[in-house]
């Protein structure tokens, strides 16, 4: 392995109106190595890599090289793809309606051209195949990538941002340039990704894993942010942590346990979660379902009580998701019934089941879950307004006291309460979705994912405030691919394979392993 640095980040600021989110950063980034780039949510991270993509210039004064080489700064996006940084964001910026080739050709430059000519399709082909290939993807060319898996994708992601253009000349588009990586390529560029796993359930997230190790066994390098600690322990040679925009530690990982990481990243240990009393689970059943069918899922019998957690997984295309939707009213079942709270309930839309009681965090929570040009403390009592009114006056300083001690006990990090939720980081937008939800006093909260992009402290304190919320009554449905996400916070967790419940586990089976297990084969550890 080479121990010179690939990438040497010196004394890198920036500061958005009001805020400092990167601090003189100095980095070494070593060549032929995975670096984990960690933090809490809103310490920095995002903030970073797009400056090295060239999307945000850093305050004057700081510099990069690449390779011992400076980068023109401010940077731009085409200097940096030059000096051999590649870049693999979260939305991975394929087409789905295009083919694997097509978007090979898309990205650089050769769509127009390409499409037209069969003897260069063959060609682009015949490229797109190889780099597949290289990295171990085993994906035909011609494969639309709405077709394939979660985890394809994302490794046809990385596979995309290795190509580059070679031949002998001729001009762009000449018949002899093609697209191509080879292993000089994979070891060539700087592979930077922006929790390339986060949205990805485990068993898929390993196979991004498998990737990346397969380009540092060629030589090659990579920056890699993730929430994650297990994958980190199993990925990094390497762990830098920012924390409030402060690079804080720069380290080889060497033989950290979970708890040593975690602690690097907030400063100090992470508490044991509290467990809970058995009688708070006792309550009445909230929610009953029968027979409850979708396109998904088949004849589901479910019964929630008031105060009980309930955690839903299953592997990719089980219906976990669906399940939820259909519960939140956001997707109306083919067949089934459900009573909530003694009645009929049959919401027509996510309107009806908030009147009903039935409050969601859902997956996509940039789509469905917050307004992002809205600032943070609206869009926490966003949908409760009536409770700050008397008569027709809205009474701002109970809205802004509410947001104001929503936003503290969810560890919200922004500027102000008057920052667009927009320019929070990820973590904290997803912690403005759960606050809101919780706090509309629901009988039943659905949380879809919850802890997608979630800092390890935050996770924490929102399970935290989740056994708070059973204890007061509300009966909880957890949807994730995370199992951790279970452990220490659910008091039963049902696995669905195939769109029928196919296992159910409950207290000290509740385990990472366990439910690993009882989601490959069915059964309960
Ligand atoms: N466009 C922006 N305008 C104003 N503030 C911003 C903007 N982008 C980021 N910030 C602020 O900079 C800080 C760092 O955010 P950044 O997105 O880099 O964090 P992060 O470490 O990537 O967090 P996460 O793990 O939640 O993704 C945050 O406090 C955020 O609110």
């Amino acid at each position: 392995m080479e121990h010179t640095a690939a990438l040497s980040i010196r004394s890198i600021s920036k500061t958005f109106t009001g805020q400092r989110a990167l601090d003189e950063v100095s980095l070494d980034i070593q060549a032929g190595a995975v670096t984990a780039l960690l933090g809490m949510n809103g310490s920095g991270k995002s903030t970073l890599i797009k400056i090295l993509a060239g999307v945000y210039a850093p305050d004057p004064g700081g510099t990069l090289s690449v390779r011992g080489q400076d980068l023109p700064m401010p940077l731009t996006p085409a200097a940096a793809h030059t000096a051999g940084l590649r870049f693999l964001h979260q939305d991975l910026g394929l087409v789905d309606a295009l083919t694997i080739a097509d978007n090979f050709a898309l990205s650089d430059g050769f769509f127009a051209r390409s499409s037209f000519s069969p003897v260069r399709l063959r060609k682009e082909h015949a490229n797109v195949a190889a780099t597949l290939e290289l990295l171990g993807i085993n994906e035909n060319p011609g494969r639309l990538v709405g077709d394939l898996s979660p985890s394809t994708r994302t490794m046809v992601g990385i596979a995309r941002a290795f190509q580059h253009r070679s031949g002998s000349g001729g001009g762009a588009g000449s018949l002899n340039d093609s697209t191509t990586a080879d292993v000089d390529s994979l070891r060539r560029n700087i592979l930077i990704l922006d929790e390339p796993t986060a949205s990805l359930p485990a068993h898929e997230a390993d196979r991004v894993l498998a990737l990346i190790d397969m380009l540092r066994s060629h030589g090659g390098t990579a920056v890699y942010v993730s929430h994650r600690i297990e994958e980190v322990r199993r990925i990094a040679d390497n762990v830098a942590v920012l924390r409030d925009g402060r690079l804080v530690a720069d380290e080889p990982l060497g033989e950290r346990d979970a708890a040593a990481v975690v602690s690097l990243v907030i400063g100090r240990e992470l508490e044991a979660p509290a467990i809970r009393p058995a009688e708070e689970r006792e309550g009445a059943v909230l929610l009953e379902a029968r027979g409850l069918s979708g396109p998904r899922l088949d004849r589901i019998d479910l019964a929630v009580r008031a105060g009980e957690i309930v955690g839903i997984t299953g592997l990719l295309g089980c219906g976990r998701s669906e399940l939820v939707r259909l519960i939140a009213g956001a997707q109306q079942p083919a067949a089934g019934t459900m009573v909530l709270a003694g009645k009929p309930y049959t919401p027509g839309s996510a309107a009806d089941a908030i009147t009903a009681g039935v409050a969601c965090v859902p997956q996509n929570r940039r789509r469905d879950g917050v307004v992002l040009d809205l600032g943070v403390g609206e869009n926490l009592t966003l949908g409760r307004l009536s409770r700050y009114t008397r008569g027709p006056v809205l009474n701002r300083a109970a809205e802004k006291a509410a947001a104001a001690d929503l936003s503290r006990r969810y560890l919200v990090k922004a500027a102000s309460l008057a920052a667009p939720v927009r320019s929070l980081s990820g973590g904290n937008q997803q912690k403005v979705v759960v606050a809101r939800a919780a706090s509309g006093s629901p009988l039943m909260l659905l949380l879809d994912e919850p802890s997608q992009g979630v800092d390890a402290l935050a996770r924490q304190e929102i399970s935290r405030l989740l056994k708070e919320l059973a204890d007061d009554g509300v009966a909880i449905l957890v949807a994730s691919t995370d199992y951790d996400d279970f452990v220490g916070l659910a008091d039963r967790v049902l696995v669905l394979d195939r769109g029928r419940i196919a296992a159910e586990l409950s207290g000290p089976e509740i385990t990472e392993d366990g439910i690993a297990l009882a989601c490959q084969t069915g059964a309960p550890a």
